[in-house]
């Protein structure tokens, strides 16, 4: 893991950010872990971290590929299937997301900092919709949204796709990708990241095993334990104690 503040020093600070939602803003991979358990159950099957780690992150029809793949479930349920079957369950538990620790105030603080933000999520305007109906006012606050559905967005993470067209579309771009952080939770998130150029930081779940940690520049526990300073980024206000 690359010491953060030698990679920004010599390349210099940060300009521009890019936040992942599921699992890293919002509170959202516990639904799919509890429906994919559901499904499993019915096929005497366990769903274990070592799948969670090759599907999270990614868009939801390659997830679901790896999802009946790696269970052995392919003759059985196909993953078009799969998502069929998990999307009513979805659509009930999607609406109560809640934001991740540290979430809202990074984001405030860096809008109020003027640094331009953005968020590149494989979630597709469905899910979207449903994850933030309760936040709109904090994802307001975002430059632009690049989606799983988007039509730029050939392939999903690990590939670079979302991250390259979220640069695109800041203001004054291209903007180069070494100005640019990205917050991940994923490790198809952290490569793509790393495949754009970018500089990432991961907040993975303390069950992910930490040797998907490596590719990742900083690696935090928590948003709430980001340090601005690290990335030549604004500080965070001292409040007065
Ligand atoms: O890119 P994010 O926002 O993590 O979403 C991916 C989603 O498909 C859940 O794994
Ligand atoms: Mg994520």
């Amino acid at each position: 893991m690359a010491n953060p503040s030698v990679g920004v020093l010599d390349k210099g600070p940060i300009t521009h950010v890019i936040f992942d939602m599921d699992g890293l803003l919002l509170d959202t991979e516990k639904y799919y872990t509890e429906v994919q358990e559901i499904i499993l159950a019915r096929y005497n099957k366990t769903f274990d971290w070592s799948l969670k780690a090759k599907m999270m992150g990614k868009k939801a029809i390659e997830a679901a590929r790896v999802f009946v793949e790696e269970t052995g479930l392919s003759d059985s349920l196909s993953a078009e299937d799969f998502l069929v079957e998990r999307e009513a369950m979805l659509q009930k538990l999607f609406p109560n997301s809640e934001l991740m620790p540290g979430a809202g105030r990074l984001i405030r603080h860096l809008h109020a900092k003027g640094i331009p933000i953005c968020l590149a999520t494989g979630s597709h305007r469905r899910h979207f919709e449903l994850k933030t109906q309760r936040h709109g006012e904090l994802f307001s606050l975002m430059h632009h949204v690049v989606l799983g559905d988007d039509p730029e967005v050939k392939q999903g993470k690990p590939s670079p796709d979302i991250f390259l067209a979220a640069a695109k579309r800041f203001e004054g771009c291209p903007v180069v990708p070494q100005k640019i952080l990205v917050f991940e939770d994923a490790p198809s998130g952290v490569h793509a990241a790393k495949n754009a150029g970018m500089f990432v930081v991961m907040v993975p779940d303390p069950r992910l095993d930490n040797s998907f940690h490596d590719a990742a520049d900083q690696i935090l526990s928590s948003l709430l334990d980001f340090n601005p300073n690290d990335w030549g980024l604004p500080p965070f206000e001292v409040t007065a104690s």
